[in-house]
């Protein structure tokens, strides 16, 4: 006995190929119905892409396993394999067929032990992976790829980046480029602020990106927003896309955001090992409002355990368990809020008993949740608890509509599930919480166990069928391609069960080994009212089935038990068999996505830091020698400036001291300018000499500043072209005043200069001797009144004069020529002498100045001070060009060293990634490796 599937003739009435179940012969292998064979008819291309967005958390139906190179189609989700054991009956003996389900057990429990393993293993090491990216990501702020916005006429491009930015992959891009699915558009760019570095220098890749450019633009899918699934940066800003919201934020955000997801990352992988470590399965049961979740627990259980009622009743989540797990005790353990339960911690719980399990599940407001210890009263083969394979929980949720509150906490409850049970009332189908759960739960189970219960309140099976399993077409896809294994149209109410805790000892007449079709009936301990069977209009045998004589009474209730040992076998196999994909596919799915994520993450950055490598080495290799040249300069133009000054300063000295020296020596020959007033002002025109002379001797000091000055424009003129030659465009210009220049001390030669002039400074004696040599033998007398005037006027006494007059003469001619001779002698030396004042007096004045002005070491003064303001003058630029020189050749080395760590870092981060490409590689090998087929029931019975 099988529920048919009349849906799947109306579809194949619209057109598609497909075979379906509904023709499935009791006792043989169920057939599935295959989608998709001939022409994609609109439904199905629409079920199609339903399939492909179900893959929020990768959910979503991938034909094979060869996606290791395909992006992200959410390769381990927990589709449905078609069940290889027959669901009875066969030509075995039930002993061998006994046998070989427990072989086969045994084999799918290695196997599910070591994918579990695996799985486990790529978890820790994809959360040490992420932990490492986030303590690089730190250190070397990631580059997040954001897809390129098409240009278009309403949106101008950015003006700070290059037409031509697309980030190429290489290696890796390169190869997926090869096996992505053609929807992936490539044309990843870099985030952040220096998009335009990017492009320098790549040679012929940048020819294919310009080619690339010039592509006609691309959209952004719905398939490429899914390219990072998992480390998707999620931001919402009105009238922004997001990819260009991520695109226009700065470097550092994108780090943090990128941080922050990768933290959750870590968190949802944790979640998820623990999940998989646990070994129970935890199968939750929910669904509307009164849909009968309850009852249909309780028929699974074959116990009347949990409250049943018309009206809403569970307010709390009911987890029944198998007493095994708590010391072979049935009892309740009710969890008050806020608490986090601890079966060997009793201040997390209170214990009730089974009896008062009813005033719990009502009671939400002071329980969170109960735990219901029983123990199964079926055997190893029927029983879904006590299964011996695996312990399962089964979690009775309070109905979906009852509050928000609730729903809210199913919809989370479901994460952490490993199978979902839908239970939908078939007069009432699907509410709009119960389709918002089933999209929402979809994400991570494209699969779900439907149960459409009350089937035997509807009149036209069929009908109610069809349009059921419509609406599931809809809302869960994978679960309609395996209709016949996943929805069952069942009546729970209409199963046997033991009396419940307060009616009577479990087991009741059955003994709790009873099968269920042809095992123990409990009709008699039923406390249910047996159902009026005339609701059921007879218009077909099974529910539904066309053509089936009208069935009523016991006929009907078989029926009905067959329904649901039917279901009960699909469920068995959903939860048992298929658990490796129901519990560990979640994980194999992150995993592959974060994977994904991290190796096109991982792409782009390596990429980015080569681009990043080739910039900054192609920097040092121009920066090297303009560095060195630096400092060449440095050094010569050092030296350069130094030896100008030197010489600038030697050159002044020499000049003013040898023009001085002159000056000095000849200033009695040179026009005065002075005008001889006679002999009545011959002191005052022995001042005014002495004055001109001072005069002369200080505008000769004038002019030798003059010169050094002009020198000294000459030597800041050199420093400058030095600057400009060596500094150029940040040289910086001073402005020289050079008549600042010898400000001081210049008419303090006055003063220095201090010498009386003297009477005899009026007679030159030594001309007058020089004279009389010259006349000799013209006159004796004259001879005479020379020598002796000479001698008189020369000051060497009246006597000394008389006597060699004596000598000469004689003293006769003494005495005969005395008195006009000397009379003569002295008219004719006074009036000469007098004469030759004008000549004789600048000499001696002179000389006498002459005298003074070396006894001041004046020539050597002056020099040294014109020659030190030249090179005070000069040491000022030189000092400002050095520092330039060396400011400039400093800064070089900062931009060098700059450029070196920032090349270390690149290489650093490029060798990072690199690995983290080979790394996220590996692990997302050994993840794809992760078989969740396992083997085929059917081969483990072979080998067996
Ligand atoms: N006719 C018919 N009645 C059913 C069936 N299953 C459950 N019921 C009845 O439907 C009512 C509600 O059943 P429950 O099992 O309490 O429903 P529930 O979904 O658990 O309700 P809440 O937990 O309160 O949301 C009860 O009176 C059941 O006897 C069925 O298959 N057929």
């Amino acid at each position: 006995m099988s529920s048919s599937n009349p849906f799947a003739n109306g579809f194949a009435a619209a057109g598609s190929s497909r075979s379906f179940s509904g023709d499935r012969q009791k006792g043989g292998r169920p057939q599935y119905m295959t989608v998709g064979g001939g022409s994609a008819s609109e439904s199905a291309a629409r079920l199609q892409a339903m399939l492909d967005e179900d893959s929020g958390y990768g959910g979503s139906i991938i034909g094979d396993e060869t996606m290791e190179n395909v992006w992200h189609p959410g390769p381990a989700e927990d589709r449905f394999t078609p069940n290889h054991t027959p669901v009875k009956g066969g030509q075995d003996s039930a002993a061998a067929e006994h046998e070989r389900h427990a072989m086969a057990a045994h084999v799918h429990q290695m196997y599910y032990n070591q994918n579990r393993t695996a799985l486990a293993r790529a978890i820790s090491q994809t959360a040490e992976t992420l932990r490492k990216l986030q303590e690089m990501n730190a250190k070397w702020p990631a580059h997040y790829p954001t897809v390129q916005r098409p240009p278009s006429p309403a949106i101008p491009s950015r003006p700070d980046v290059r037409p031509g930015l697309h980030h190429t992959q290489s290696t890796a891009g390169n190869h997926r480029e090869l096996d992505r699915p053609p929807l992936r558009p490539s044309g990843l760019r870099r985030a952040g602020t220096s998009l335009g570095e990017l492009q320098s220098g790549e040679g012929s890749s940048s020819n294919a990106v310009e080619k690339a450019s010039e592509a006609p633009p691309r959209l952004v899918t719905p398939q490429l927003a899914q390219d990072f699934s998992v480390l998707k940066i999620e931001l919402k800003m009105e009238g922004l896309p997001q990819s260009e919201i991520v695109h226009s934020l700065e470097k550092q955000s994108v780090a943090a955001l990128l941080d922050n997801q990768i933290n959750n990352s870590i968190r949802h992988l944790f979640a998820l090992r623990e999940r998989i470590e646990d070994t129970s399965s935890k199968v939750l049961v929910t669904g509307d409002l009164n849909a009968g979740k309850s009852t249909f627990c309780n028929a699974l259980l074959r116990r009347k355990i949990l409250p049943e009622d018309q009206q809403p009743c569970t307010s709390i989540f009911c987890e029944v368990l198998s007493a095994s797990e708590n010391a072979g005790v049935e009892e309740v353990h009710a969890i008050p809020h806020g608490f986090v339960y601890n079966r060997n911690d009793e201040s997390t719980y209170s214990v009730f008993d089974l009896k008062q399990l009813e005033t719990i599940v009502v009671d939400g407001d002071r329980w969170s949740q109960c735990k219901i210890y029983i123990k199964d009263i079926r055997s190893v083969d029927q029983s879904l608890l006590n299964n011996g394979v695996v312990d399962i929980a089964l979690i009775d949720a309070p109905g979906l509509n009852n509050d928000s509150l609730k729903t809210t906490a199913v919809f989370a409850r479901q994460e952490e599930i490993d199978v979902v049970v839908f239970v939908v009332s078939a007069a009432n189908h699907f509410t709009l919480s119960a389709k918002e759960f089933i999209f929402n739960a979809a994400r991570e189970k494209a699969y779900m166990f439907m149960v459409v219960n009350g089937f035997d309140n509807i009149r036209d099976k069929r009908r109610c069928q069809e349009m059921i399993l419509k609406q599931i077409a809809h809302l869960s896809p994978a679960t309609f391609k395996e209709s016949s294994e996943l929805v069952h149209f069942v009546s729970s109410n209409a199963i046997p069960v033991a009396p419940g805790p307060g009616d009577g000892p479990p087991g009741g007449s059955g003994g709790g080994s009873g099968g269920s079709s042809g095992g123990v009936s409990f009709d008699g301990g039923n406390d249910r009212p047996s159902k009026p069977d005339d609701e059921d209009d007879g218009d077909s045998g099974k529910h539904g089935e066309p053509g089936s004589p009208p069935k009523k009474g016991k006929g009907k209730e078989k029926e009905a038990q067959e329904d649901f040992d039917e279901l009960e076998a699909s469920l068995r196999r959903f939860v048992l068999e298929k658990r490796a994909r129901s519990k560990l596919a979640p994980a194999k799915t992150y995993l592959m996505n974060v994977l994904g994520d991290l190796t096109t993450l991982a792409g782009v950055n390596r990429d980015v830091a080569q681009n990043e490598l080739n910039r900054v080495t192609e920097e040092l290799k121009q920066l090297e020698p303009v560095f060195e040249k630096s400092k060449k300069a440095r050094t010569e133009a050092d030296d350069e400036v130094a030896s100008n000054i030197e010489k600038t300063a030697e050159d002044v000295y020499a000049l003013t001291r040898s023009t001085l020296t002159t000056s000095i020596a000849h200033v009695a020959e040179s026009d005065l300018g002075v005008n001889y007033p006679g002999v009545l002002g011959a002191y005052n025109y022995a001042d005014d000499i002495k004055a001109a002379m001072l005069n002369q001797v200080a505008e000769t000091v004038r002019w030798c500043e003059e010169r050094a000055r002009e020198k000294t424009v000459g030597g800041v003129s050199a420093i400058k072209s030095l600057g400009i030659l060596h500094l150029g465009d940040s040289y910086v210009d001073l402005t020289f005043r050079s008549e600042k220049m010898f400000r001081s001390r210049r008419d303090a030669l006055a003063r220095q200069v201090d010498f009386e002039t003297e009477l005899w400074d009026f007679f030159d004696l030594t001309s007058l001797w020089e004279r009389q040599e010259k006349v000799a033998g013209t006159s004796m007398a004259l001879t005479v009144a020379g020598v002796v005037g000479g001698r008189m006027l020369g000051g060497v006494g009246w006597l000394d004069g008389a006597l060699t007059a004596t000598r000469v003469v004689g003293v006769t001619n003494i005495r005969r020529m005395l008195i006009p001779g000397l009379l003569l002698a002295t008219v004719l030396g006074v009036s000469y002498t007098i004469s030759q004042i004008p000549s004789s007096l600048p000499k001696r004045l002179s000389a006498k100045l002459a005298a003074q002005l070396a006894q001041l070491d004046y020539t050597h003064a002056n020099s040294t001070r014109i020659s030190a303001e030249v090179r005070r003058a000069l040491k000022f630029p030189a000092d400002k060009l050095r520092e330039g020189l060396q400011k400039n050749m400093e800064g070089l080395q900062e931009q060098r060293r700059e450029t070196v760590k920032v090349q270390q870092e690149s290489e650093v981060a490029r060798k990072y990634f690199g690995n983290l490409i080979r790394e996220s590689g590996e692990v997302r090998h050994r993840v794809v490796g992760v078989d969740l087929e396992g083997p085929a029931p059917g081969v483990a019975g072979g080998m067996a």
